[in-house]
């Protein structure tokens, strides 16, 4: 998957104010162009997951990953002040662990996307990595509790079912709910589709968090 194949930038996301306190310390924070590395990194792994290089190509790789390691852990800081994934209104939050999600349409209760996978989720014959999709679910689950009145909430389960193969590198449609609230429960179902066909589809039980449960964002680093 390249650059230009990749879901572009989507909706407003109106987040809860968890979620709109921690993605404006990163935005303040991050340096410019930390979007675009993201991007880069996230393309490296599909790249490195899709290659059978020589020996010369596999030396050359390797130590410009190294050399790359080492300039970015010259600047490692602890959780409260890492920018990755805390980009919540960017489709891939500012992250490359699990695939960007564009989102096209966003209530309070439900929100429909376009994703994809690329070969860095693989699982084997061209079909994306069951752990993948779950991911997948669980991080559209959890965008969809992080917007409107929501409080914080995190995934006490999550369950998965498998109905056809999910393929890599084409365009995928997904969409979730919240189906229920009872008390600090959120029931919430999901779909990922291709085209017609639907791939999988899944349920969660998020808890939304007591307030001695919660890590506000307002403590910032000391400069410099
Ligand atoms: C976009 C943003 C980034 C993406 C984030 C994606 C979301 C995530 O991945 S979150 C990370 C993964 N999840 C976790 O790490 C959660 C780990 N677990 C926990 O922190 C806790 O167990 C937690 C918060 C879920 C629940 O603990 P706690 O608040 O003490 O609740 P607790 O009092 O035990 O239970 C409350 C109720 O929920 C029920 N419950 C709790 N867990 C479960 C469960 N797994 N299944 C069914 N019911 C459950 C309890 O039975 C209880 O019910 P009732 O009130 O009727 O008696």
């Amino acid at each position: 998957m390249t650059e230009s194949d990749r879901p572009q930038p989507h909706v407003a996301v109106p987040l809860n104010g968890y979620w709109t306190e921690w993605s404006a310390r990163a935005a303040r924070n991050a340096a410019p162009g930390w979007a675009a590395l993201v991007g880069e990194m996230a393309g490296l792994q599909d790249t490195f997951a899709a290659a059978a290089p020589p020996p010369e190509a596999v030396a050359e790789a390797r130590s410009l990953v190294e050399q790359t390691r080492a300039v970015l852990a010259r600047h490692e800081v602890g959780d409260d002040d890492q920018w990755f994934g805390r980009f919540l209104p960017a489709p891939d939050r500012g992250q490359t662990f699990s695939p960007p999600i564009r989102l096209t349409g966003i209530t309070e209760h439900a929100l429909a996307g376009k994703t994809m996978f690329g070969r860095f989720h693989s699982g084997n014959n061209s079909a994306a990595h069951g752990g993948g999709i779950a991911l997948l679910f669980d991080d559209l689950f959890g965008r969809l509790v992080s917007v409107g009145d929501i409080p914080p909430a995190r995934t006490a389960s999550l369950s998965v079912n498998y109905r056809s193969v999910t393929p890599l590198d084409e365009p995928l449609a997904v969409e979730a709910s919240v189906a229920e609230v009872d008390g600090r429960k959120l029931y919430l179902t999901g779909t990922l589709r291709h085209g017609d066909r639907l791939c999988a589809d899944a349920t969660a039980l998020f808890l939304t968090l007591r307030p001695e449960q919660i890590r506000p964002a307002e403590a910032e680093a000391p400069p410099g």
